[in-house]
Formats: C-alpha cells, sequence, structure tokens
C-alpha cells in the first residue's frame, strides 16, 4: 500500500489524490510540449497541437491529395488577406462548412483582392519542439538576398550527396557563366536530338493525337550532363525508326499515344537513385540509414557510381587528348566539371563522382521540368510562338547553326523574356529555407538563432508587390511596375522596354533561382539549356493547343514541381 506523508493510503484514495495532480500536470507537459510561437508573427493560434503543431491539419489536407506547398500558401495567403484573427482559423478540414481542401485553395483566386492592414511581411506555422519548429514565412522579397547563408534545411534530405553538408562544391566554376560562355555545343546536339525524335513521333501521329513530353525532356537534359556517355536520345532515336508503332493510351485518353520506349540500365539505375531523396522525411537521416540496407538502393548506387567513374576517366582521357583545359572544348557536363579552375587533377574520383551526383539531383529535374510547363505555357499561348519564331527566322537561325553568342538577350531579347517568363510560372522550386545561424530581426521582429526562415518563392512571384513588403509604402516604383492583376498570366512581353530590349531589372519578384549567396549555383547552365531547347524546338514546330479536358494545371512534388500531364502536339511549320 503507498504511504504519503506517513499515512498508509487504499488504491482508491490513491486515484482520488493523482487525478488532481493528473488534470493539472497533463495540460503542463501538452504545453511544454506544443510548439511556442515568436510574438508578434500571426500564426494558428487556436490550431496548434503538441510536437506536431500545425502538422495535424496540415497532414489531413495532404490526405486530401494536396501537396505541402499548396498548404503553406494557403495560410499565407489567408493571413495576408483575411488577418491574423480570421487567418488562423483557415485551413480547417471538416469544420463546419465541411469545404474540402481544393474548395479552399479557391478562395484567393479573385483578382481585387486586398491586402489586410495588419500583414507586415511575415506569418509563422510549426512543426515540433524548440527554436526549429517555427518556420517563419517572410514573402517581402527584398529579405531574401541578406538572409542568413546558413544551410537551407531541405538540404538534410540531400545528405547521401556529401558535398552537400559543408558546401564545398568544389566544381563550382564549371557552372559559372563566363565558364558556360562560347560554349553550347552540348546543348545544341540535345536540342536537335530532341527535334529528330519529335520529327519521327509526329510521323506516326494521326489528327488530334498528341503524346507525354515529360520524360523525353528529362532525357535531353541528361544527355547534356553526360554527353556521349547516357546517350538516351540517340538510342530512343534508333529504337524508335526501326520499331512498331504507338499505341493508344487505354487508361487516359486514345487522344493520347505511347510510344514503345526501353531506356538503358543507367536510365533505371539513376531514376531509382533520385527518386530515394528522403524529401519529405521527418528524420532524413535515419531513412538514409534505412535505404543503406535496401538491396536495390545498393545496386542502384553501385552501377551509378560505376557509371559516372568510367565517365570520368573517359572524360580525363578526353581532356589529356586534346591537351588543352579550355571548357568550351568539354564534351559534357562531366567535362566541365573535370576542367575546374582549368586543371584536369585538381579533384579526386570520388569528390568529380559526387559533385557529378550533385549535378543530377539539383540540376536535371528542376531544368527538364520547367521546359515541361514552358512547351504547356506556349502551347496556350500561339501568337507567343508565332513572335518568337520571328525573331529566331530573323536573326538568320533558320538558315544556320546557332552558337552561344546568337542567344545572347541583346540578340534575341524576346527568347530570353519567353524564358524568363516560363521560369517565373513554372514555379519549379516551390520556395527555399535559411536557418539563422544567430539572433537577429527581419522586418523589425526578433528571430532567435536555430529559427527556419521560409520564403515562398511561386506564390511571390504572382501576387502584387504590395501585398507582399513589409511595409506597402515602401515599394518603389520599380517593384511595383507589374501589375497586380496580371501576374499569373504568361506574357513575355513583361520582360521587355519601350524599345523592345529584354530588362531583367524588372523582375524582381520573380526568384527561380533564389538568391543571394546560397542561391542557385548552375543558373546560368540552366539558362543557356532552356533557351537552347526552346529555340531550336521553336524553329522547328507550332505546338498546338491541347484541348482543355485534357490539360490541367495539376502537379506533383519532388525535387521540383512537376506538372502531372504534359502533352504536346508538335506539328512542323
Ligand atoms: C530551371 C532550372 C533550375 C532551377 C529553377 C533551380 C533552382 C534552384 C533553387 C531555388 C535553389 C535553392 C537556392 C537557395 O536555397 O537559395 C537551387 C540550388 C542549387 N542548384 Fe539549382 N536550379 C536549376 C538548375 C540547376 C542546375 C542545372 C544545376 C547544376 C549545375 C543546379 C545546381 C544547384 C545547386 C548545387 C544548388 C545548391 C546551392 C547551395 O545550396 O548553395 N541547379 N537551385
Amino acid at each position: 500500500m503507498p504511504e504519503i506523508a506517513g499515512f498508509d493510503l487504499s488504491s482508491s484514495q490513491t486515484i482520488l489524490l493523482t487525478l488532481p495532480l493528473l488534470y493539472f500536470l497533463i495540460p503542463y507537459i501538452l504545453s511544454l510540449l506544443t510548439p511556442k510561437p515568436l510574438s508578434g508573427i500571426p500564426y494558428r493560434k487556436n490550431r496548434q497541437y503538441p510536437i506536431i503543431g500545425d502538422g495535424l491539419d496540415a497532414g489531413k489536407w495532404l490526405n486530401e491529395q494536396t501537396t505541402i506547398t499548396q498548404w503553406f500558401d494557403g495560410v499565407i495567403m489567408a493571413f495576408m488577406y483575411t488577418g491574423a484573427e480570421k487567418g488562423s482559423e483557415w485551413g480547417v478540414l471538416g469544420g463546419k462548412d465541411g469545404r474540402t481542401a481544393k474548395q479552399m485553395m479557391n478562395d484567393f483566386e479573385a483578382e481585387d483582392l486586398k491586402r489586410s492592414k495588419g500583414w507586415e511581411g511575415m506569418c509563422q506555422m510549426m512543426f515540433g519542439l524548440g527554436n526549429g519548429a517555427r518556420q517563419v514565412v517572410v514573402t517581402d522579397v527584398h529579405v531574401l538576398p541578406y538572409a542568413s547563408p546558413s544551410h537551407s534545411k531541405s538540404v538534410s534530405a540531400f545528405l547521401t550527396l556529401p558535398y552537400f553538408e559543408d558546401q564545398r562544391l568544389q566544381w563550382y566554376s564549371a557552372t559559372r557563366t563566363d565558364r558556360v560562355e562560347n560554349r553550347c555545343d552540348v546543348e545544341i546536339t540535345a536540342a536537335n536530338n530532341l527535334v529528330k525524335l519529335w520529327h519521327l513521333k509526329v510521323e506516326k501521329m494521326a489528327d488530334g493525337q498528341f503524346f507525354e513530353s515529360s520524360e523525353d525532356l528529362m532525357d535531353a537534359i541528361t544527355d547534356i550532363a553526360f554527353g556521349k556517355g547516357y546517350n538516351l536520345l540517340p538510342e530512343y532515336i534508333d529504337s524508335l525508326s526501326s520499331t512498331t508503332s504507338p499505341s493508344a493510351n487505354p487508361t487516359s485518353s486514345e487522344h493520347e499515344l505511347i510510344f514503345p520506349y526501353d531506356p538503358n540500365a543507367m536510365y533505371h539505375a539513376t531514376e531509382g537513385l533520385l527518386n530515394t531523396l528522403p524529401l519529405f522525411s521527418a528524420f532524413p537521416k535515419i531513412s538514409i540509414f534505412l535505404q543503406s540496407f535496401q538491396p536495390k538502393f545498393r545496386r542502384d548506387k553501385q552501377l551509378v557510381h560505376a557509371f559516372i567513374c568510367e565517365q570520368i576517366k573517359k572524360a580525363r582521357e578526353r581532356s589529356i587528348a586534346r591537351g588543352d583545359e579550355r571548357a568550351e572544348m568539354a564534351d559534357c557536363a562531366v567535362d566541365q566539371a573535370l576542367l575546374k579552375d582549368g586543371t584536369v587533377d585538381a579533384l579526386s574520383e570520388p569528390e568529380l563522382r559526387d559533385e557529378v551526383l550533385l549535378f543530377l539531383a539539383a540540376g536535371q529535374e528542376t531544368t527538364a521540368r520547367t521546359l515541361s510547363w514552358g512547351m504547356k505555357m506556349l502551347a496556350r499561348a500561339p501568337e507567343v510562338q508565332k513572335k518568337l519564331k520571328k525573331e529566331l527566322t530573323d536573326a538568320g537561325l533558320m538558315e544556320r547553326e546557332m552558337t552561344y553568342h546568337d542567344l545572347l538577350a541583346e540578340k534575341v531579347p524576346y527568347l530570353e523574356a519567353t524564358a524568363n517568363e516560363i521560369l517565373r510560372l513554372a514555379g519549379t522550386a516551390a520556395g527555399v529555407s535559411r536557418i539563422a545561424t544567430r539572433d537577429t530581426t527581419v522586418l523589425g521582429k526578433h528571430i532567435p538563432q536555430g529559427t527556419t526562415l521560409y520564403f515562398p518563392l511561386t506564390l511571390i512571384s504572382t501576387l502584387p508587390m504590395e501585398h507582399l513588403a513589409g511595409d506597402p509604402n515602401a515599394v518603389g516604383a520599380r517593384d511595383a511596375k507589374w501589375p497586380g492583376a496580371t501576374l499569373k498570366m504568361f506574357e513575355p512581353e513583361r520582360w521587355l522596354n519601350d524599345e523592345g530590349v529584354f530588362d531583367s531589372s524588372v523582375g524582381v519578384q520573380s526568384l527561380p533561382f533564389s538568391a543571394g549567396q546560397r542561391g542557385c549555383f548552375g543558373k546560368a547552365l540552366a539558362i543557356l539549356e532552356l533557351k537552347t531547347m526552346l529555340a531550336k524546338n521553336n524553329l522547328a514546330f507550332f505546338l498546338d493547343p491541347i484541348p482543355a479536358e485534357y490539360d490541367s494545371d495539376e502537379f506533383e512534388e519532388y525535387v521540383s514541381r512537376k506538372p502531372k500531364v504534359a502533352y504536346v502536339r508538335p506539328v512542323p511549320w
């Protein structure tokens, strides 16, 4: 029998005494476990749960086939347009009005939305414990370039790639603008192959038929990384020339043609490896540890590593045979990596292998998916396609092979504008995060060390500047140059001044590559890839609009935002 202060207690007395204790203790423990908001920054105050914070509502949303970005963007707009009080109640499923997540996403579609008076460019969401639990969302674009250069949180998901961890990106010089300058042979070869492949497909298509373009675009970008090493498009072209006819897709629509495709083992292994990045795992290190026991993961990793090492060996031999160290002589991106600072032997093999893998993870899907969105946007905008064709033809690019200099903004401003407009609207990277490395102040609010700042890049690129800024009165004339009501539309013209000259300075709120010290390091290469692919494709084909019932803006999220369908119907001009 338990004894308190010398008194023996029966079990019923124990229970009676324990109950009030538990009554106070349990809520106290739960409140300790509930994430603590930062003062002065709106949060969903009645919707916080121990440890998971906003996670319960966010999880329910995900269950309804939405993405985490749609949840974040919805909550941000709720605070931005309805204020701190109403905003904190938004996004609750199964409430009294019983609305679905998809219905709620339409709440902020109206063109005449007014920014709430209380909005100061920030709100917060919470998942977990401690300072790291707070995701302070910042919509003021002026903050990002100056934000802490610490790791972005998502980086832990890339730990299988060692150089992500400590940011020793030795291959940096390979993609710097001056390295990209003067070269686009690899890009041109891949773009020519894509055009060749699509000509073959077009020959086999009947009126009104179309095909899915995503994987062709991915193959083209992969061939740029490895040149003749991967050889995906040339192999596909060979097999398509000799194999049987395509078939209509029985599960989607008889209009969708499926072409027989049997990519090589490397394709499957690379895809397998990249698909195992634990991007959405709450415990990426544990996920990576567990993965290492899976036979398929080990097989894929071994194959890809061996392949990359083989390519490095061949590229080294090519470099030595060439006897020069000039980047523009390189055959593919692996050669570029080898030519770091002009020194063939600067990096060891495992170092190079890991950097090439990093290229695959960060550079392939992002660029390929941006192109997929681009094809959709162009197919919906016949006038843009015609203007582009005129510009490229007037520049003489129909008659002769293009060079790097032919694609400069001064020579073909409409192409530059189109590529930038596609990047702005593709929303390839939904957002980026930074972790404060010390106590700091952002937009006048105290941010403790360890707090995550999240910048919703895609949302920022389509909302009026004065809605996003910490102080709407501080939005200057230049910032306000893009009328808010048009920002969801695809209009390459917004990047051109009255003389038709491309002006990148108007696009302050378009940050597809992020900004600052940890911004994308492949930006110059990605833009070159995009422009080459768009130019070659536009010179060869008019993209017929896809009927609305087969087209959609729905997407899936992984490393980047991938359209659920990206049908194309290329028609030779
Ligand atoms: C359209 C194509 C691309 C888009 C939209 C894109 C976008 C981005 C974004 C938003 C980030 C995060 C930056 C940040 O946290 O502030 C990033 C990082 C990065 N990107 Fe790209 N990227 C693209 C293509 C490429 C290519 C082709 C490469 C390869 C050379 C590449 C390599 C990287 C690397 C290594 C990082 C990490 C940089 C760091 O953490 O310091 N990206 N990219």
